[in-house]
């Protein structure tokens, strides 16, 4: 007789400890129940592992599957396998009918990642039942502390299910009695128990490789061979003793005359682990009447091979099993240490392979959806830095961060309620959803023949909007999008000329409302317009972008504005481009907004929860920048992108600076520095390359090899086009978030940025009393340049009686590994960036110093956080200059220019409180001095 099927007539059901595609397609499983009296299949992580990430069985669904449209890889999983659930059981199905329910089962386990989460394993049990829809299903719950409660309610609501990872008798007895009050609790509410059917899986094996490791130990050899290989089995033998008791109890009767089935002894695990064992070891020790006996195929076959059947085995030799377990006692191993132990690994060791699972077919679906969409390389500047970026990763993954990234647990931050201000990670799918309503208006604005918009905001809300518009450039037959977000007189007359005010909407962008510039900005600009086409006509020329309850949502109503669109207040200013903040602009100037938030939408997905760090582009990024800066100083993260969308090194410079640059620590960002020779730069940067496919520039890209090769750190990107952006802004948020908690801030606050704020306001309500700012006496003046210093910078700089002089002792102070910011109050144009490059380059050049750019007061919303709150390694030079045309603000006893010069002064302020390297130069005339000071620079580093 098949030696399989004699346990079946020794009252033990066979099923099968594996599943893949193929034991279906090839008839293999069919043949299994029809030849050896199959009755069941189990299945988890590790078997799925193998089966689709270990071979390419899967590829053609799989691929079929995406052709249908982007998936998330849990979804692609659970298409896969519920796919081959779904098929075994219907396999099964005749033994389930002929046995009544007692048999024909196939199983599938809950996701390990929730195995210490009782609702979550609940939630997840009910769905994979309803999403199989298959009588003969057992969901796996494991016999973890919180999967027993999730027993109860589970049975208790009709389902199926195979209690997993048990190893304690102890574990056991809790796990039969959720299992009995589960079906007191259905039978009380009317359902009918005949129909439900649980096992509860002990598992074998993994016992006696972790007990046998401690008997290793003992210093009694012939008490370690005695038990060594033993105790598993006097475990299970223990165990189907409490089973036979605690099914005969008059509680039990009860439930029995209902109907009710006992939760039958599963013996999972039965493969040995140890080669000296014989290969039949435990399915032989634990042959019982009204068991099941799950076996990989390899045992299985051993087993029809060579196996000894021997009825009702289990029942020997119990004096023997109590015998071990009392000589285990006196050894002093604890057998109860090492099942809770089994159950941790058992999880951990389930969740390692669902993570390489997940993986793998992160990486399939990356090769499906055109792998270099998501291009990304980094390589760590040398081998330390590779192993430490490696560690962070493996750590992220076993401890499931990317999944807390996603769940907006604080912990993974600084605990300072980082949760309230994750909506970013949900805002694309929501967006995609009311694309339309935002066209809609877009095109009623279009047709009302407004020639140009003005973007009125700082920041967040202005920086997305710009990298849109300088990337997309004008859309014909669209309004061209201008953005304003400066007080600098000269830089609000250029726009005001640029435009006609007759036809040009004004959006005036602000989440908090209060900021000062957009609101100054409106003022100005409101009355402008009501000049042109008349006040009642005005509010239709200006559309609002503000969280719910602003004061600018109020202005807004009070003055008619054509629309007013909301934020989220979820969503901080620098994570808000991928909504209403980046998208009603866009809209407006007539961007394919949806185009660009598919892009988004699959980089979303590409980073999402169920996406291990290694396969993760965000998470990714984000760990080597965190590291890099945490571990090794690399932290100026210097930005190169191809011309054509080299502006979003401005929307980065904020993301990067705002969130991480914090508690004297974070990254220090800069865009459109020169690029060099590797000699030129110190060992503190991490290069960014982002290259736009077809539009690279050959002197960036050569630089840039160039630089790997000297081994500095470089992530290199590849965009496809131009509507990638959007795929972009959702990499960098994810990468900023994790860059975050690697160097343990809080990504989401802004804390320094208030204190200018509060000194620029005093400053400026001072003036409105007064009419004058503070004077200042400067240490220098001369052919229209003066210089000015705090007495304890002025000190550290001596006395000199030339500005090359003063630029020297301010050069001289640079130390290893710092960066130099030039901070410059002037009308931000193409002539003055040039200025400010060649002075860049030369500082750069010879000081080896990382160098900034910020226009003010734009940078104050930007980098300007980092600078005031980042490490205190930034030597500050403000630029500022007379407004020969001042521009006064209605409503206020204010101009333009007094505005810009108090937020100077207030910026300084704070740079000099916090101990910050800094001076200011101030220039009477903004070209004449520029070239002035280029040449004292120059003089200066020779
Ligand atoms: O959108 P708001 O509230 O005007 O803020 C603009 C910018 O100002 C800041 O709060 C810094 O001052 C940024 O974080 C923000 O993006
Ligand atoms: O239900 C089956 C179990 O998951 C399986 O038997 C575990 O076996 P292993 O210990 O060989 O991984």
């Amino acid at each position: 007789m098949n030696r399989l099927k004699q346990l079946e007539s020794f009252g033990q059901s066979i099923w099968l400890d594996d599943l893949k595609r193929d034991l279906i397609t090839s008839g293999k499983l069919r043949s299994l129940v029809e030849r050896d009296g199959l009755k069941g299949v189990t299945s988890n992580p590790s078997i799925f592992e193998k089966a689709i990430a270990e071979s390419d069985e899967y590829a053609d669904a799989l691929k079929q599957f995406q052709s249908r449209g982007d998936h998330h890889v849990m979804e692609i999983y659970e298409h896969l396998a519920l796919a081959d659930i779904r098929d075994a059981a219907d396999i099964l199905r005749p033994v389930y009918d002929q046995t009544g329910g007692r048999d024909g089962y196939v199983s599938l386990e809950c996701s390990p990642y929730i195995a210490n989460d009782t609702e979550a394993t609940i939630a997840e049990a009910k769905r994979l039942w309803a999403a199989v829809d298959r009588a003969n299903l057992m969901v796996k719950v494991p016999g973890t502390p919180a999967g027993i409660p999730a027993i109860r309610k589970l049975v208790g609501a009709g389902l199926n299910i195979n209690i997993t990872l048990l190893f304690s008798i102890t574990v056991y007895e809790k796990v039969a009695d959720a299992y009995i009050a589960g079906l007191e609790d259905f039978l009380k509410a009317g359902g009918d128990v005949s129909r439900i059917a649980s096992v509860a899986s002990f598992f074998v094996s993994r016992i006696d490789t972790a007990a046998d490791k401690k008997l290793d130990a003992l210093p009694d050899k012939n008490i370690a061979d005695a038990l060594r290989g033993k105790v598993a089995i006097a475990n299970a033998k223990l165990a189907f003793e409490r089973y036979k008791s605690i099914f005969a109890s008059e509680r039990w009767h009860r439930l029995a005359g209902a109907g009710a089935k006992t939760q039958r002894l599963l013996w999972a695990s039965t493969s040995t682990k140890n080669p000296a064992y014989k290969d039949t070891l435990y399915v032989e020790a634990l042959i019982g009447r009204d068991t099941v006996d799950t076996m990989p195929p390899a045992t299985m076959d051993a087993f029809r091979d060579h196996g000894e059947a021997k009825a009702d085995a289990i029942e020997d030799r119990l004096a023997h099993a109590r015998s071990v377990f009392e000589t285990l006692g006196k050894q002093g191993i604890s057998l109860k240490d090492i099942t809770d132990q089994l159950v941790v690994d058992g999880v951990q060791q389930f969740a390692d392979a669902f993570d390489k699972l997940c993986g793998a077919i992160a990486r399939r679906r990356l090769a499906l959806i055109d792998g270099d969409r998501i291009g990304q390389k980094i390589s760590a500047g040398f081998p330390e830095m590779q192993a430490a970026i490696d560690r962070e990763c493996n750590d992220w993954r076993k401890k499931g961060l990317v999944r807390s990234l996603w769940s907006g647990d604080a912990a993974l931050w600084t605990n300072k309620g980082e949760e309230k201000w994750v909506g970013w990670l949900q805002i694309v799918d929501r967006e995609l959803r009311d694309v339309g309503a935002l066209e809609a208006f877009a095109n009623n604005v279009r047709r009302d023949g407004f020639g140009d918009a003005v973007l009125l905001g700082m920041g967040g809300s202005s920086l997305g909007p710009e990298v849109i518009a300088e990337t997309f450039g004008h859309q014909s037959g669209w309004p061209l999008l201008h953005v304003l977000d400066s007080t600098d007189p000269a830089q609000i007359h250029t726009i005001e000329e640029a435009v006609q005010l007759d036809k040009t909407i004004f959006i005036v962008s602000s989440k908090s409302g209060s900021t000062v510039e957009p609101n100054i900005l409106l003022d100005y600009f409101f009355a402008r317009v009501s000049a042109a086409v008349g006040r009642d006509r005005a509010g239709d020329h200006f559309v609002a972008v503000t969280d719910p309850g602003s004061s600018l949502e109020k202005r807004a109503k009070r003055s008619g504005f054509r629309h007013i669109f909301y934020g989220l207040p979820g969503i901080g200013g620098r994570y808000s481009v991928l909504s209403n903040f980046g998208l009603v602009p866009a809209a407006l100037m007539g961007i394919d907004i949806k185009r660009l938030l598919e892009t988004a939408s699959v980089m979303e997905r590409s980073c999402g929860p169920d996406v291990p760090p290694s396969e993760n582009p965000g998470v990714e990024l984000g760990i080597a920048l965190g590291v890099a800066a945490a571990s090794f100083g690399c932290n100026k993260v210097t930005i190169v992108a191809s011309p054509k969308i080299d502006d979003l090194g401005a929307w980065l410079e904020q993301l990067l600076a705002e969130s991480t640059g914090k508690d004297g620590r974070g990254l220090i960002p800069l865009t459109d520095e020169p690029l060099g020779t590797p000699d030129k730069y110190s060992a503190d940067r991490f290069f960014v390359y982002v290259e736009l496919e077809g539009m690279a520039d050959t002197y960036q890209r050569e630089a840039i090899s160039a630089l790997e090769k000297a081994s500095h750190p470089v992530a290199r990107i590849t965009v496809k086009d131009i509507w990638h952006l959007g795929q972009e802004f959702f990499r960098w948020e994810i990468a900023t978030a994790v860059a975050g908690a690697v160097i343990g801030i809080n990504p989401f606050d802004q804390p320094d940025v208030e204190a200018s704020k509060v000194k620029t306001a005093a400053l400026t309500s001072a003036y409105e009393k007064t009419r004058e700012l503070p004077v200042e006496h400067p240490l220098f003046r001369e052919n229209g340049i003066a210089v000015y210093a705090d007495p304890n910078n002025a000190s550290a700089l001596g006395r000199h009686n030339t500005l090359q002089g003063i630029l020297k002792s301010y050069f001289d102070r640079i130390e290893p590994n710092d960066y130099v910011a030039l901070l410059a109050y002037i009308e931000r144009n193409k002539a003055h960036t040039e200025a400010m490059s060649a002075m860049r380059e030369s500082i750069r050049d010879k000081t080896h110093a990382a160098t900034c750019l910020g226009f003010g007061p734009r940078f104050q919303h930007s980098t300007g956080q980092a600078y005031k709150g980042g490490p205190n390694t930034g030597v500050f030079m403000q630029i500022t200059s007379d407004d020969p045309e001042d521009i006064e603000i209605p409503g206020h006893r204010l101009s333009f220019g007094v505005v810009k010069a108090a937020q100077a002064q207030g910026d300084l302020d704070v740079l000099v409180e916090r101990g910050r390297r800094a001076l200011r130069i101030h220039l009477k005339d903004v070209d004449a001095g520029l070239a002035e000071l280029e040449r004292a620079v120059a003089e200066a580093l020779a």
